[in-house]
This record gives structure tokens, sequence and C-alpha cells, in this order.
């Protein structure tokens, strides 16, 4: 099974659907993450905070795919934006996964009480000088922060990963990433399987379409021009995810899940102007 790919600014292509990694880890996280790449799934998911590298290095070892056809992602935690910190964290990744780069590799939150996510992307810029990853980008970065990147360093990131599905549907952030050529990636599409695919506008789209709920989503994120990372343990349900390809949904349906939106939609009320990780 194979997905459309999307070209980045910088020339990188990615597939536009990947496989999310979150909370998969051990010989478990393993199975989940080898079966999707042998399913078809190229842009893996990752990050420092999920603790999973390793996990994901070995699935990547035990797949019959080679590592160059891979797409593999990995984020810088809030604790390493100092500069020097955040280049021993980038290699430190490295090791974990036992990989000589990644595609690609965000800043993961950019914690706006301390403010030193610019340090964080001059580390991850020169990272990409030295050929520890080949595209950078950020997540979780609000319209002010990527105004301060682009004014303090002059380079704006390929790409920004942030919550989106039907509930918080961030069209305004996705138009400033449109104006600026920044691919937009969505986070949790699915809710996180806290029930929105059991929305009656969902459900009945799904009868109409003869899709499942989750697929009518996925699709929805796609003609919005997002790269989506759905996670999923089952190997059917990651195959699921990626049939996306054979249909298409009309505007007068694409408007009923814009409907879905509110401002207060997202999953964990996690406001990126606010919120803190480390
Ligand atoms: N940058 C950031 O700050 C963040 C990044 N992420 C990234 O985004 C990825 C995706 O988000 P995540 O939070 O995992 O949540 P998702 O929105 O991908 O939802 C995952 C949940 O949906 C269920 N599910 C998957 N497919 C289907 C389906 N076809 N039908 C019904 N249920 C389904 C899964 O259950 P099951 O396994 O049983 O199929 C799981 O419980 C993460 O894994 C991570 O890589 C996530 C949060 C924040
Ligand atoms: O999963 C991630 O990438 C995160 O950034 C987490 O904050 C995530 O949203 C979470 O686990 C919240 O409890």
């Amino acid at each position: 099974m194979e997905t459309e790919n999307i070209r980045l600014r910088d020339g990188l292509e990615i597939p536009v659907i990947g496989f999310g990694t979150v909370f998969l880890k051990g010989s478990e996280g393993v199975l989940a993450i080898r079966s999707a790449i042998e399913d078809g799934y190229r842009l893996i998911d990752s990050a420092y905070n999920y603790e999973n590298e390793g996990t994901l290095g070995e699935a990547i070892r035990q797949s019959p795919v080679g590592r160059e056809e891979l797409i593999i992602t990995s984020k810088l935690p809030g604790r390493y934006h100092d500069y020097d910190e955040a280049l021993k964290a980038i290699e430190e990744s490295l090791y974990r996964a036992q990989l000589d780069y990644f595609d690609l590799y965000l800043i993961h939150w950019p914690n706006p009480k301390e403010g030193k996510y610019v340090e964080a992307w001059k580390a991850l810029i020169e990272a990409k000088n030295r050929g520890l990853v080949r595209s950078i980008g950020v997540s979780n970065f609000l319209a002010e922060h990527l105004e301060r990147l682009d004014k303090e360093t002059g380079e704006l990131p390929v790409i920004n990963q942030i919550e989106m599905h039907p509930f918080f549907n961030q069209a305004s952030q996705r138009k400033w990433h449109e104006e600026h050529g920044i691919v937009t990636e969505a986070w949790s599409p699915l809710f996180r399987g806290r029930g929105m695919l059991s929305h009656e506008t969902l459900l009945a789209l799904s009868e109409q379409y003869g899709k499942t709920p989750a697929q009518i989503v996925l699709r929805w994120h796609h003609q919005h021009g997002a790269v989506t990372i759905p996670r999923s343990s089952s190997p059917e349900r990651q195959r699921e995810n990626l049939s996306i390809f054979d249909f298409e949904l009309s505007g007068e349906d694409m408007g009923k899940i814009d409907g879905l939106s509110s401002p207060d939609g997202r999953i964990d009320g996690q406001d990126p102007a606010v919120y803190q990780e480390f």
C-alpha cells in the first residue's frame, strides 16, 4: 500500500500519511512499528520524550525496508533548548535509534516562558549543516513564534507539526503556513481515540461514502493539505488509515466537518502560547 508524497520547501519529499508512535515502546512497540513499515508507512514520527527512539531503531533494523526509503522524525525536548545542549540531545537521539541521521528533526514545543526556542532553532540549523539531520522544522509553534525565528535567523521551518482534527481545525494557523511555504503536519488527527470518531456527522459521512469514520477524517486532513501521522497498534487499522486515496469528499461535506471545530476543541487544552513541556 502506498501513500502520496508532498515536497517540502527545501526539496525533501515526504509521504502525506505517516505513522505516530507515542506510547509505542518495547517489544510491542517494535511489532507495531515494524508492521506499519511492512504495510507501507514510510514516514515515522518519534520524539526524544517518547523514550522510544531505541524501539524505533530496532523496528527499522528488523524491517525489510531500506533505511534510505524511510523518513524518520524525532523532536527536541524543552529542557534542551540551550544551543550546546540541543546539539548533544540530537546526537543522543541518533545514538538511541542507532541511526546516522534523521530526515526530520523538530523543536517539540516552543516553551515561551523561557523563550529559548530561537537558540534551539540555531542548533537545529547547525545540526543540518553537520549532516545530522536532513530537514528541520518545529512543532506547536504559533505565528508569533515563527515570526521570531524568521526575524532572528532569517530561516523559517519547512514543517510545523500541530494539533489538528475536526474538533480543532486550525484554519488560521494553516493559512499562515500556506502563505509562508510551511507544510502543516497534524498530530492526534484521530483525537487520540477519545470518542470523536462516533460523532453523528462523521458516522453519517462514513455511511454515505462507504468509508470508516477514521478514513473520512484522514481524507479531510489530506484535502486541507495537511500531512497526518495516525497511530494504531492494530495492523488492520494501520492499513485502513493508509487507504484514503480512492475517494474524495465534496466541498459541502468538507464544510460539514469544518463546522465541528470550536476554540476550546483541543484534546487536553495544550495552548502553545502558555503550555510548557520539558
Ligand atoms: N508534536 C506533538 O506535540 C504531538 C505529537 N503527536 C504525534 O502524533 C501521533 C498521533 O497522535 P496520537 O496522540 O497518537 O493519536 P491519534 O489521533 O493518532 O489516535 C490514536 C488512537 O486512535 C485509535 N485508532 C487508530 N486508528 C483507528 C481507526 N482506524 N479506527 C478507530 N480507532 C483508531 C488508536 O487505537 P488502536 O491503537 O487500538 O488502533 C489510538 O487509540 C502520535 O503518535 C505522535 O507521534 C501526538 C501528540 C502531540
Ligand atoms: O505526545 C506528544 O508529542 C506531546 O507533546 C505530549 O504533550 C502529548 O500531547 C501528551 O502526552 C499530553 O499528555
